[in-house]
């Protein structure tokens, strides 16, 4: 039986694997992990998609377990400013858009004659963040929504069987070194093999396949299946597989950031729970609301930008507070690597693939990896049709995420700058063009997005569409036809809500407080 797995590296990537694994298979796999003392972890990485709750309950974690921790909060959804023009922002949230006699809200919108703030027209969720206020009470109650930590729907389902029953209603942020950190405890107490050392050389067999790694000062470590989670650099799969990579560089031009921790009193503050995308002069601006501090950076082309000019510009849209912070420059490769597993070598993380971090998928691609290698885990026949699935599954998950991002930039207003003007005649994945004629005319839906699991439901494209107001779309001619009472007494019943939630949760702030 193929059992004993060796992970080389220790980011994010690296330790959700080996918690994963040992949650999956307890004692009856061997997991080694051996992570770099002198090489650092990227050192991002914060915010996810409201999935990663399959992963935490996997692993038997609640959030009182995990979050204090790891200075986490709730992120709401995307809040993308200035993406349309000077001023203007709207969100991404993470609830799903109602439905009316069969057509979406979004819709109803359209035909009703636009406000401009679908969003709050079409969803609760953004007045609550708005306000800057929790999805639960101080008690713990989650504002009514269909499950909860420990629910029945939520045991067992992996993200992909899950997507289209219910949706949470919000994701965490985190501190990325302090989540690995917990992940290290959670793993080695259930007796993963930690080794802090430097892999030196991949040692392959005459067939190509990895028999070993040799570390400065443990010697060999051998296994059966090779991890590589050794972030862009690829040691194992890109590197002694010389397994090609991808680049998506020709539609997705930021290649690089720059990233601050700058520590901040969040009582005085207060907490905007959701992640913040500030559309700037070549990129944008993340920022992410932590207990204790804000996580920010500038991601940015530097065709377009000098890494020097994005620091300064990052500085400047802090203000003092990051006066003496240290930034951390950070060069991306943008793309994926031809496959993710190769013989017995399977790269997780950025190892595997990356496309820039503006929707927040980067651990979304590790979470489902890990799914997908468990789901696929090899036998001593090592049947190449498993490697076929997993690397089939891992390839639609970032080729389809990558059109989604490639989006944003298309459908984007603005164009005041040469990098602006460039995102609207830059080249795109050739199914994107053919896409985006579709929803002009309807709005997108299960039938007209990319057609295979990628993590993201139609509304996701919805709210890019009417929020970035680039692409000019339409209502449904049929809704000329329609009664329109039912839509009303939806918009209506929104606002209802909305003026109940806001009244009676409490500020983001308050509630980590009182968990605390
Ligand atoms: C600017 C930026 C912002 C991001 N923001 C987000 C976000 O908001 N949300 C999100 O989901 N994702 C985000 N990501 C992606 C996220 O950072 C990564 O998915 C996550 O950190 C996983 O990284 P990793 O573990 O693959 O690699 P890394 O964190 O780089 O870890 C690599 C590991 O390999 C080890 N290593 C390297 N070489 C050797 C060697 N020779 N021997 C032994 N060990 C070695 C290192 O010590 C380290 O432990 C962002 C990425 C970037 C670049
Ligand atoms: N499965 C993802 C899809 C999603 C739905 N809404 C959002 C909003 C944002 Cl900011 C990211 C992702 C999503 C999920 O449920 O997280």
């Amino acid at each position: 039986m193929l059992n004993r797995l060796v992970i080389v590296g220790g980011g994010t990537a690296g330790w959700m694997t080996a918690s994963y694994f040992k949650a999956a298979f307890g004692d009856r796999i061997d997991i080694t992990l051996v992570e770099s003392g002198n090489v650092g972890a990227v050192g991002v990485g914060e915010a996810t998609f409201s999935d990663i709750r399959h992963f935490f309950e996997f692993l038997g974690l609640k959030e009182k377990d995990w979050m204090p921790a790891c200075n986490a909060t709730y992120k709401l959804a995307v809040r993308f400013e200035n993406w349309r023009e000077e001023g203007h922002y709207f969100y991404h949230p993470f609830e799903q858009m109602r439905s009316v006699n069969g057509f979406p809200l979004a819709d109803w919108w359209l035909k009703a004659g636009p406000t401009d703030r679908f969003d709050k027209d079409c969803f609760v969720m953004p007045s609550v963040i708005d306000a800057g206020l929790s999805p639960r009470h101080l008690d713990g109650k989650l504002i009514d929504q269909p499950f909860d930590e420990g629910a029945d729907e939520m045991q067992g389902l992996t993200m992909s069987e899950h997507q289209g029953k219910t949706q949470f209603p919000y994701a965490y942020q985190f501190e990325a070194a302090l989540l690995a950190k917990y992940l290290t405890t959670y793993a080695v107490e259930r007796g993963v093999k930690h080794i802090t050392d430097d892999v030196k050389k991949v040692n392959l067999d005459e067939r190509g396949w990895i028999s070993g790694v040799t570390t400065a000062e443990h010697g060999d470590i051998e296994g059966d299946l090779y991890v590589d989670c050794t972030g862009f650099r690829g040691l194992l799969l890109n590197q002694a597989l010389e397994t090609p990579f991808i680049s998506f560089a020709d539609t997705l031009p930021n290649d690089s950031a720059v990233a601050l921790q700058v520590p901040m009193d969040m009582q005085a503050r207060g907490i905007l729970p959701c992640t913040t995308a500030t559309a700037q002069e070549a990129g944008w601006i993340w920022t992410i609301p932590l207990m204790g501090r804000v996580g920010t950076g500038y991601v940015y082309a530097k065709d377009y930008l000098s890494p020097e000019e994005a620091e300064r510009t990052l500085r400047e849209f802090v203000g003092p507070a990051a006066a003496d912070v240290e930034a951390n420059h950070i060069k991306m490769r943008i793309g994926r690597s031809e496959n993710s597993w190769v013989n017995n070598c399977v790269a997780i993380g950025l190892s595997s693939g990356f496309v820039e971090p503006l929707e927040s998928t980067g651990i979304f691609f590790i979470h489902h990896a890990i799914e997908q290698l468990a789901k696929h885990f090899p036998d001593e026949s090592w049947n190449p049709v498993q490697r076929r699935l997993y690397n089939d599954s891992v390839a639609h998950v970032m080729d389809g995420i990558r059109e989604f991002l490639v989006l944003h930039y298309h459908a984007a207003k603005r164009n005041d700058t040469q990098y602006w003007r460039d995102a609207k005649t830059r080249r795109m994945p050739d199914e994107l063009a053919a896409r985006i004629e579709k929803w002009k005319t309807q709005l997108p839906d299960s039938e007209t997005i990319y057609p295979y699991y990628h993590g993201l439901p139609p509304y996701s494209y919805m709210c890019v569409l009417l929020g970035m107001g680039g692409i000019e779309v339409q209502a449904s001619p049929a809704l000329a036809l329609a009664d329109p009472g039912a839509a009303e007494r939806e918009f209506a019943a929104i606002r209802d809500k909305t003026r109940r939630l806001t009244e009676a949760l409490p500020k983001a702030y308050d509630y980590f407080a009182a968990q605390a």
